[in-house]
C-alpha cells in the first residue's frame, strides 16, 4: 500500500533532498515544504522503465526560444492535467519565461492545486514564486453572462444576426423558409439554454482577449488546463460547434411555436444593431483565430496526459485520433501515476504494477500513440498541492 512515509523515514530522505533540490533560497524553501514528498526518491526509480523518449531533453526544447508558445494539456477526467499543466507553468515561469496558466475546464481544480484562490475570471499572481506566474481560471457562466448583458445593453441580439456574424446567414434564410422563426428569436434565449460548446467557444474568445492585449505581450508561455477529453474536443473542432447551435436552434423551433407570443423580438436602432453585430463580429474573429492558434505547430503544442491503465490508453489513443483529424499538433504523451517496482511484498502493488508495465506496453504498440514521445510520472503517496510540491513535480515530469 502506498501511504505517508514515518517520520523517521521523512528524516533520513530529507537529507537525500538536499541534494536533489538546487540550494537557492527560493529552493531552500521548497526544500522544507516538500519534505513530506521525498519518499518518491524511491519512485525515481521508475525512470528506468523505457521511454520512447530516449535521452531528448524535452523541457530544454519546450521552454527554448523567447516567441510566445501555448502548451494544452488535455486527457481523461481525473488522470492529472491540472497538476501536470501547474507544474509545467511553474517550471516555465522559473526557466525566466513569464507564464500564465489557463484552466478552460468548467469544473476547476487549478485553486486547489495552487492551494491559492484563483477564482473569480480575472488573471491572479500566483503567490510563492519569485518569477512572474499568473493563473486564470475561466468562469464560463460569468463569460456567457457579461456577453449576455452586453447584448442587451445593445438593444438585444436577435439569432439571425449572431448566425450572419458568423457567415451562416444563407443557412439562416434557409431555416427562414423552411418556416423556422429565426428571425425572432433573441440570442439571450440561446444563452440561457447554451448548446454544448458555447461555453467553451465564449470562453476561449475570454482568453484571446488577454491574449491579444498590450499589456499582456510579455508572457511568453501560456499553458492551458483543458476539461475532460469530450469537453477539449469541441473546443477545438468549432464547426462542431456551429452544427451543435444549429441543431439546438432547431429543437428551440418547438419551444417557440407553443410560445410565439413570448419571443416577438424587438430590435433597436440601425445604429445599435451595428453595435451588437460588431460585437458578434469580434467573437467570430476571435474564434477563428484560436483556430487558426490551435492548429499552428510553430506556435502551439497538445500534450496527452494519461494514467496506464487500457481504458485511459484507449481514450487517449481515440483523442489522439481526433486531435489529428483536427490537425492540432501532439508531441508527447505523459504518462503519469506510474507506480515504482515494489521494494516489499505487496502482491496489491506487484499485482498493480504489472497491469500498468501492459498498459504501457499497450501504449508502445498502438498505432495512433507509438509515435509520441512518452514521458513518465511516478505515482507519490501525496497529493500534488502548492507550489513546492508542483515545483517538486514539474522537475520529475518535466525533464
Ligand atoms: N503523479 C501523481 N501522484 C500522486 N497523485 C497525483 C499524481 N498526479 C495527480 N495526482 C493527484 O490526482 C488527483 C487528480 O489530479 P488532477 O486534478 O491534476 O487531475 P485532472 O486530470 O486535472 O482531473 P479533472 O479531470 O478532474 O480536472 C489530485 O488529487 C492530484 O493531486
Amino acid at each position: 500500500m502506498l501511504v505517508s512515509p514515518a517520520p523517521h523515514l521523512v528524516r533520513s530522505l530529507s537529507f537525500a533532498a538536499s541534494r536533489l533540490v538546487p540550494p537557492s533560497p527560493a529552493a531552500s524553501f521548497a526544500v522544507s515544504r516538500v519534505q513530506p514528498f521525498l519518499f518518491v526518491r524511491r519512485s525515481l526509480r521508475v525512470r528506468a522503465i523505457t521511454s520512447t523518449a530516449g535521452d531528448v531533453a524535452e523541457f530544454e526544447e519546450m521552454a527554448s526560444g523567447t516567441k510566445r508558445k501555448y502548451y494544452m494539456l488535455g486527457g481523461k477526467g481525473g488522470v492529472g492535467k491540472t497538476s501536470c499543466a501547474a507544474s509545467l507553468a511553474v517550471k516555465f515561469a522559473n526557466h525566466g519565461h513569464p507564464t500564465i496558466v489557463v484552466s478552460t475546464d468548467p469544473a476547476h481544480s487549478l485553486s486547489d492545486s495552487f492551494a491559492q484562490d484563483l477564482s473569480g475570471g480575472t488573471l491572479v499572481p500566483v503567490d510563492g514564486l519569485d518569477a512572474p506566474l499568473f493563473a486564470l481560471e475561466i468562469n464560463p457562466e460569468k463569460a456567457r453572462e457579461e456577453f449576455r448583458s452586453a447584448s442587451q445593453k445593445s438593444g438585444g441580439t436577435g439569432v439571425k444576426d449572431f448566425m450572419d456574424s458568423m457567415g451562416l446567414g444563407m443557412l439562416v434564410e434557409q431555416l427562414v423558409k423552411e418556416g423556422i422563426p429565426l428571425g425572432e428569436l433573441k440570442l439571450g434565449e440561446l444563452l440561457d439554454t447554451p448548446p454544448p460548446g458555447l461555453d467553451e467557444a465564449i470562453a476561449i474568445s475570454k482568453v484571446m482577449q488577454f491574449v491579444e492585449a498590450q499589456e499582456y505581450n510579455m508572457f511568453s508561455r501560456i499553458v492551458f488546463d483543458t476539461a475532460p477529453t469530450g469537453h477539449t474536443l469541441r473546443l477545438l473542432s468549432l464547426p462542431d460547434f456551429l452544427d451543435a447551435s444549429i441543431g439546438k436552434i432547431l429543437k428551440l423551433k418547438q419551444k417557440l411555436a407553443s410560445a410565439t407570443s413570448a419571443i416577438k423580438s424587438v430590435f433597436g436602432q440601425e445604429e445599435t444593431k451595428q453595435d451588437a453585430s460588431d460585437k458578434l463580429e469580434q467573437l467570430r474573429e476571435r474564434m477563428v483565430k484560436v483556430r487558426e492558434l490551435f492548429r499552428d505547430a510553430e506556435s502551439t503544442e497538445f500534450v496527452i496526459v494519461t494514467i496506464p491503465t487500457v481504458m485511459a490508453v484507449s481514450e487517449s489513443s481515440r483523442l489522439h485520433s481526433s486531435l489529428k483529424k483536427e490537425n492540432v499538433p501532439v508531441k508527447r504523451l505523459i504518462v503519469n501515476q506510474v507506480l515504482p517496482p515494489s521494494a516489499s511484498d505487496c502482491k496489491f502493488c506487484a499485482m498493480k504494477r504489472k497491469d500498468q508495465m501492459r498498459a504501457i506496453e499497450m501504449i508502445q504498440n498502438d498505432a495512433e500513440l507509438m509515435g509520441l514521445k512518452l514521458m513518465q510520472a511516478p505515482l507519490v503517496d501525496v497529493e500534488i498541492r502548492g507550489v513546492p510540491a508542483l515545483r517538486f513535480m514539474g522537475d520529475i515530469v518535466w525533464k
